[in-house]
Parts: structure tokens; C-alpha cells; sequence
């Protein structure tokens, strides 16, 4: 099997720490007991003894993506096989947090494509979605890189990505309004060209499931 993605471009697709400035455990922890103690707590009381620890484990794990790849997560599992009907996995849970504010944005993809020749292991279309939403994300980026990774593993006819999600940025603080939500989508191939294709999928989205 050859992945039409570059080793170049799945290796970008991880932030190594050896490229950073690298900052230990120990001065990320202390960076959040000054939080701390700017927010007029005091970080030597029992209930906060061990927060900076939690709160720097907490963030890597929700930064993880960063140190994954493609390649990694798809184990291989492009298989070669002459589907040509449209593939949608839906409802798969988004927990990101965004950039500007590095607070949760929670969410659903649904995620469709027609193949051209190859499948994919329809879990790792979730662990894809996973991996950029454990980042620093804006939801428009999200989407679009959830795409580009199904169009550059697949080839596939076309490609359909549809995040809605709600940012308690948005939420908790600032404008706070409780009840909004954001859609954002990336179509490729016949999901932008052909109206119909389009439409299906919309529909496909909408639906009840009838085992629910
Ligand atoms: N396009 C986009 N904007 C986002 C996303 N997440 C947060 N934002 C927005 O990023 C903007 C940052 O604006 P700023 O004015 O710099 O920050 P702020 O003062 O905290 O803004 P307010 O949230 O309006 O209080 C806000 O409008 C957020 O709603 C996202 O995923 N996509
Ligand atoms: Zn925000």
C-alpha cells in the first residue's frame, strides 16, 4: 500500500518537543501556581497542593495530538477495494480547546467520503478527527485538516466534513451565549462539485438512526 501523503508531510503533521524550546515539566507547573496565586488563591492550601501537577498533565493530554501522525494512528489500515458509495461516519464526539483562549470547544463531526479504489478503517476516521482536535484549534481549521487528511490518504471521489460544536469561550465568559453553536464544513471533489452528492449527505446527517 502507498499513502499518496509524503513521509515529509506526515512527519509536519507532528510537533516534536526536540524543535521547541524545551520547558520541563517543573517550569510548566510553576508557570500555573503563578495563575494561581495572580488569581489571589493561595496554591500551598491542601486543596490546591497538587493542581499544577494535574493542571499540566490535564493540558498534555489535551494537546496530544501534537505528537502524533497519520501514520501512526493508521496502523495501516487503508485497504484496497472498489466501494464506490458514499462512506459517512457520524456524531463522533469533538473535545478541542481553542487558541484564543485555550478553553473546551465541544462538538460533533460527520465525516464522509466516496472511495476511489481504497477504504479506511472506519475507527481511524474517528482517531483522525481525535488527533487535530487535541490541539489548539480554531473550528474552521479542524474541519479543513480532517479533510485534507482523508483526501490525502484516500484519493477518494470526494470528501465531506461537517463540525458543529459549541466554545465556552463564548459561553462562559465574553459574549456569553450559552445556547449558540457553530457549523463549519469542508467539501472536496464531487461533495463540491456535484449538488446532489452535496445534498445526500445533508440529508444522510439529518436523519434518525433506526435503532435509536
Ligand atoms: N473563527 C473562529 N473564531 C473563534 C474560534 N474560537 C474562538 N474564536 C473567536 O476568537 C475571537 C478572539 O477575539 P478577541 O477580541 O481577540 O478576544 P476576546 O477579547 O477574548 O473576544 P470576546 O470573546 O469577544 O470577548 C473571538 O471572537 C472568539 O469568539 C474558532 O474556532 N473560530
Ligand atoms: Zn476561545
Amino acid at each position: 500500500m502507498t499513502l499518496s501523503v509524503s513521509p515529509e508531510d506526515i512527519r509536519k503533521q507532528s510537533i516534536s518537543t526536540e524543535l521547541k524550546a524545551p520547558v520541563s515539566d517543573e517550569e510548566m507547573q510553576q508557570a500555573v501556581r503563578t495563575l494561581l496565586l495572580g488569581l489571589g488563591e493561595d496554591p500551598d492550601r491542601e486543596g490546591l497542593l497538587d493542581t499544577p501537577k494535574r493542571v499540566v498533565k490535564a493540558l498534555k493530554f489535551l494537546t496530544s495530538g501534537y505528537h502524533q501522525s497519520l501514520d501512526e494512528l493508521l496502523n495501516g489500515a487503508v485497504f484496497h477495494e472498489n466501494a464506490n458509495e458514499m462512506v459517512l461516519v457520524r456524531d463522533i464526539d469533538l473535545f478541542s480547546s481553542c487558541e484564543h483562549h485555550i478553553l473546551p470547544i465541544l462538538g460533533r463531526a460527520h465525516v464522509a467520503y466516496i472511495p476511489n479504489g481504497k477504504v479506511i478503517g472506519l475507527s481511524k476516521i474517528a482517531r483522525i478527527c481525535e488527533m487535530y482536535a487535541r490541539r489548539l484549534q480554531v473550528q474552521e481549521r479542524l474541519t479543513q485538516q480532517i479533510a485534507d487528511a482523508l483526501q490525502g490518504l484516500l484519493q477518494p471521489q470526494g470528501v465531506a466534513v461537517v463540525v458543529e460544536a459549541t466554545h465556552m469561550c463564548m459561553v462562559m465568559r465574553g459574549v456569553q451565549k450559552p445556547g449558540s453553536w457553530t457549523v463549519t464544513s469542508s467539501m472536496q471533489g464531487v461533495f463540491a462539485d456535484d449538488a446532489r452528492t452535496r445534498q445526500e449527505f445533508m440529508d444522510l446527517i439529518r436523519h434518525r438512526a433506526s435503532f435509536h
